[in-house]
């Protein structure tokens, strides 16, 4: 089974949202979409769950259309979290698992289970409002996965949680995916992207950017990270052509350059200087392809 995307665009009158995304999930596979506030991740998502149609474009799953009928395929995890604060953490959930067909003894059996597992037990008759912003989160990622979705689709899960509950969500995600659960999902935060997609798409103005194998994208991109340890004032490299960042420390320099000719170049010039400690060529991370790709108004 797969989540196939084609070509999907969107337009707000005239303002596009979104502008041809195409894209393919396998069932099991974790996905990451990123971009920078605007770029068109919630408006995607919109159409993956058929809460907004395409203005072009189609989206199936295993061949089928998506509709807004279809909804007890997906779980949703809403970037706006919207629970009612006056109902219990019990009632609310039995209230929005019975619209996606569950029965009360089943919603209650999962609920424990849940709540056992975020170790928060005595939640269960509590009113949403006297739980904490990372708890309540807690509840509304409940809502999307309690009736055990085939497609999970998550918008900024670990925003505003603590580093505990955000790995025990991590967890969670990760054991969802295990099970065979599609999973797509937006983040600011490079570092959960990182550890937990293999592919990714990254928007920029509602347009893909970057998309492909996340490992293969990081070992093809031209941009690399050196650390140097040097006995000698290394600000001189500021301006060697190619430098596109130079961050200088008490334990040595962090340079970014532009693709590893540059990093060569920069070896040369401080192997002339004396003696070199240490020189080591990275990989960009993540947040630094993301800063190049999606951050700035940089022309691409
Ligand atoms: N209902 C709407 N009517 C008009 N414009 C909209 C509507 N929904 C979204 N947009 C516009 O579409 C663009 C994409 O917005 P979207 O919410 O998809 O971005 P996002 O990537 O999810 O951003 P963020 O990270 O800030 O949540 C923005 O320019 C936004 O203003």
């Amino acid at each position: 089974m797969t989540l196939v995307i084609e070509n999907i665009r969107k337009t707000f009158d005239n303002h596009v949202a979104v502008e041809g995304i195409s894209l393919k999930v396998q069932k099991g596979e974790m996905f990451g979409m990123l971009g920078a506030n605007g770029a068109g991740k919630t408006t995607s998502f919109r159409m993956i769950l058929g809460l907004l149609d395409p203005t072009e474009g189609n989206i199936t799953w295993d061949g089928d259309r998506l509709s807004y009928k279809r909804t007890k395929l997906i779980g949703y995890l809403p970037e706006e979290r919207g629970l009612f604060p006056k109902l219990t953490v019990k009632d609310q959930l039995i209230y929005l698992m019975k619209l996606k067909g569950m029965k009360k003894p089943d919603i209650i059996r999962e609920i424990r289970q849940w709540l056992d597992r975020f170790q928060v037990p005595e939640y269960e008759n509590k009113k949403i409002e006297e739980l904490s912003k990372g708890n309540q989160q807690k509840i509304q990622f409940m809502a999307a996965v309690l009736h055990k979705p085939e497609i999970l689709i998550l918008d900024e899960p670990f925003s505003g949680l603590d580093p505990v509950n955000s790995d025990m969500l991590k967890d969670a995600v990760r054991d969802l995916q295990k099970a065979g659960t599609t999973i797509v999902f937006s983040s600011h935060q490079m570092r959960n992207v990182e550890e937990l997609c293999e592919d990714i798409i990254m928007l920029k103005e509602g347009k893909a950017v970057l998309q492909g194998n996340l490992r293969e994208i990081k070992r093809s991109y031209g941009m690399k990270s050196i650390s140097i340890r040097a006995d000698y004032e290394l600000a001189f490299l500021r301006s060697i052509p190619g430098v596109m960042n130079l961050d200088v420390s008490k334990d040595g320099a962090v340079v970014k350059v532009e693709n590893e000719r540059v990093a060569e170049e920069i070896f040369r010039a401080i192997s002339e200087k004396g003696f070199v400690r240490k020189f080591e060529v990275e990989e960009p991370s993540l947040h630094d392809i993301f800063i190049d790709k999606a951050g700035g108004d940089k022309d691409e």
